[in-house]
């Protein structure tokens, strides 16, 4: 008979293979095979929180070459709830996106509540912010909202560990001893994550997330827990948190290298161009930010030749597209003066033509990423990039 203790433990076909391609460095080519479908990596994820990409339809993500998308525990949870969602089999016949789906356990969304939550060893206590009704997220719940959507990647329900503690406004950093226990909870939830995600039997990926804060001593202890419980993916937690740019590079420079080689790694939350392809460089293979689609909105366009701010008025008579090298819908058939008309009159086409440009230009980095990868250039791409992005629009 098999002994009892957790060795036992008879881990269930993750529905999950990675191949890595090629190294460079510590950047990495690889292949994410999920149940929905293949996923060529590094990969950027657009965030679709709300079972929506904002202002963009799912054929349009698909046009330009988007592989895996977002969801998010806590927001669907809270609407439209899982007694909708469970008929439809998950997010992926009720949204109409076909391709894998990655959906974030919540624990970020009900740190970010601040003091409107109660945060204890079982799970978070907290007010909806949608009807005021009192909920309960605890690692089980998470486990179980996450296999009613049937999302291939599933995120471990975890806390993110805060960069300054308190008010804002107090500034007061948070303490190792504060990022220690954080970061032990995160574990604990992690084991429990894992037991009542096999008790669900779902047939999907759960990821464990590396949590520790700004110590690199703790990012050390975390991985290492992490690596005991074996997931198929990790993630780093607890970053692009308010934290310097200095401080996320110093963190993401030791621990990145330091992940599993033969398993996917995702830097959550982020981040700019230049932070993806610094992370691609640290051996990191999948990311996720709000920023091109939010910035798109406030007309703040990401080009191959730096950041446009569309409300300038020196835009109102350029009939240059955003981005001359952009092959994107957006800028094959409209100018820069039309898009800062639409924008100053409030017209709704406005964000949907620049949430279209923004993905796609991060979609399209990442493509020639991969491409640089196969070819053995990444570092010579790297170069070329950050020589682009100076120059100016
Ligand atoms: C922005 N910076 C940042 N985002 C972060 C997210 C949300 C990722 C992603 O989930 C999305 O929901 C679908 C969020 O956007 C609403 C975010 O993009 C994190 N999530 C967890 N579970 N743990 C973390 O330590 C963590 C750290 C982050 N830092
Ligand atoms: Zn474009």
């Amino acid at each position: 008979t098999l002994p009892s203790s957790a060795s036992a433990r008879i881990p269930l076909p993750s529905g999950l293979q990675f191949e890595v391609l090629k190294t460079e460095g510590h950047a990495r080519r690889g292949r994410l095979t999920l149940n929905h479908g293949v996923v060529e990596t590094p990969i950027f994820m657009p965030v679709g929180t709300y079972g929506t990409v904002k202002g963009v339809m799912p054929r349009s993500l698909e046009e330009m070459g988007a592989q895996i998308i977002l969801g998010n525990t806590f927001h669907l949870w809270l609407r439209p709830g899982m007694d909708v969602l469970r008929p439809f089999g998950g997010l992926h016949r009720f949204e109409g996106w076909h391709k894998p789906i990655l959906t974030d356990s919540g624990g970020f969304q009900v740190w970010s509540l601040g003091d409107m939550r109660k945060i204890s060893e079982e799970g978070v206590k907290f007010a909806s912010p949608v009807n005021g009704d009192k909920l309960f997220l605890t690692p089980e719940v998470s486990m179980q909202i996450q296999h009613v959507l049937n999302s291939d990647v599933v995120m471990q329900f975890d806390e993110c560990t805060p960069y300054i503690m308190g008010d804002k406004a107090s500034g007061r950093l948070t303490t190792e001893k504060e990022a220690r226990y954080s970061m032990e909870l995160s574990l604990r939830w992690a084991k429990r994550c894992q037991l009542e995600f096999e008790r669900l039997q779902n047939p999907n990926a759960l990821f464990g997330i590396v949590q520790g804060g700004m110590f690199t001593h703790l990012r050390d202890e975390s991985l290492a827990g992490l690596e005991l419980l074996d997931f198929p993916g990790l993630a780093v937690g607890g970053l692009s948190v308010g934290e310097p740019k200095a401080e996320m590079l110093r963190v993401l420079e030791h621990i990145g290298p330091r992940l599993p080689a033969h398993k996917p790694h995702y830097l959550m939350g982020v981040g700019t161009p230049e932070d993806l392809v610094d992370g691609v460089a640290n051996g990191i293979d999948m990311f996720d930010c709000v920023m091109p689609t939010r910035n798109a909105r406030n007309g703040h366009l990401f080009t191959r030749y730096g950041d446009l701010r569309l409300r300038n008025t020196r835009y109102k008579t350029d009939e240059r597209p955003l981005d001359e090298s952009c092959s994107c819908y957006t800028c094959t058939n409209f100018s820069r003066a039309y898009l800062h008309h639409l924008d100053r009159c409030g017209e709704m086409l406005g964000p949907m033509l620049t949430s279209v440009h923004n993905l796609h230009y991060y979609l399209d980095l990442m493509r020639e990423v991969r491409e640089s990868l196969d070819a053995g250039g990444f570092e010579a791409f790297r170069r070329q990039f950050a020589t682009d992005r100076a120059r100016g629009v």
